[in-house]
């Protein structure tokens, strides 16, 4: 028998191929689909900070999204890797005219800056890639730990996490560690 963390790693890499794999048109009606359910609950929630991320590796991409965002004037936020606390991140403010520098793992974020800093408790949503997911809104991420240690305890704060995901991305039932919490909803294009 597998222990819990091979066979997450083993589905993380077999989900990731396929994401990998998934048509260029295939790609563009999923970020529409997903882009349409995403304003919905924007709409319905009076959303005005919301989080996204850049897109990679086949994820759903955020970027029609982020731009009818803006174009409604809400305030767009990216994850930027903590430069000390390992495996934390922070949320800077995002606008058409930011600079953006790859970070460790070669994902565009921007630059630190004290002032573009908001605490996670003044965030609406967060919108949370993912590499599988279950009917239960059990997320497998990419491994690092980061939306993890950021989504723990989110029943007690303000915000809500969504997670954004292609169909071919969900599984029976993922093999869950205890620091798995359910997100909010998962929007599925
Ligand atoms: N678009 C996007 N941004 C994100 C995440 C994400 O899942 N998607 N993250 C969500 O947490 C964080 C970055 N987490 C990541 C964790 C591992 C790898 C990665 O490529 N790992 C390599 C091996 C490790 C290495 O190169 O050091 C691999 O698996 O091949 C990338 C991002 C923050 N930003
Ligand atoms: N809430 C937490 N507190 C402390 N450590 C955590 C927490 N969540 C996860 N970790 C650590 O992070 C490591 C990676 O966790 P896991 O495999 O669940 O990541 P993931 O969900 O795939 O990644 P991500 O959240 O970055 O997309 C684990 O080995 C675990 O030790």
């Amino acid at each position: 028998m597998k222990s819990i963390s091979e066979r997450r790693s083993q589905l993380r890499q077999q989900i990731r191929k396929t994401r990998q794999n998934l048509t260029a048109l295939d790609q563009i009606r999923a970020a529409q689909t997903v882009t349409q359910k995403a304003l919905n609950l924007v709409a319905e929630r009076h959303a005005e900070h919301i989080a996204v991320y850049l897109s990679f590796d086949g994820e759903i991409n955020t970027r029609p999204l982020t731009e009818a965002l803006w174009a409604q004037h809400k305030n767009v936020y990216l994850p930027v890797l903590h430069p000390f606390c390992k495996g934390h991140m922070l949320f800077l403010h995002y606008t058409p005219e930011t600079e953006l520098i790859p970070n460790e793992f070669g994902i565009p974020e921007p630059r630190l800056n004290v002032k573009n800093i908001l605490p996670i408790h003044r965030l609406d949503i967060i919108f949370t890639p993912l590499v599988a997911f279950d009917r239960q809104g059990n997320r497998l991420g990419m491994g690092g730990g980061f939306y993890d240690r950021t989504l723990q305890d989110w029943h007690h704060q303000h915000f809500i996490p969504v997670g954004l995901a292609h169909q071919c991305q969900q599984v029976d039932k993922l093999p869950t560690e205890s620091w798995d919490i359910p997100l909010f909803d998962i929007l599925v294009g």
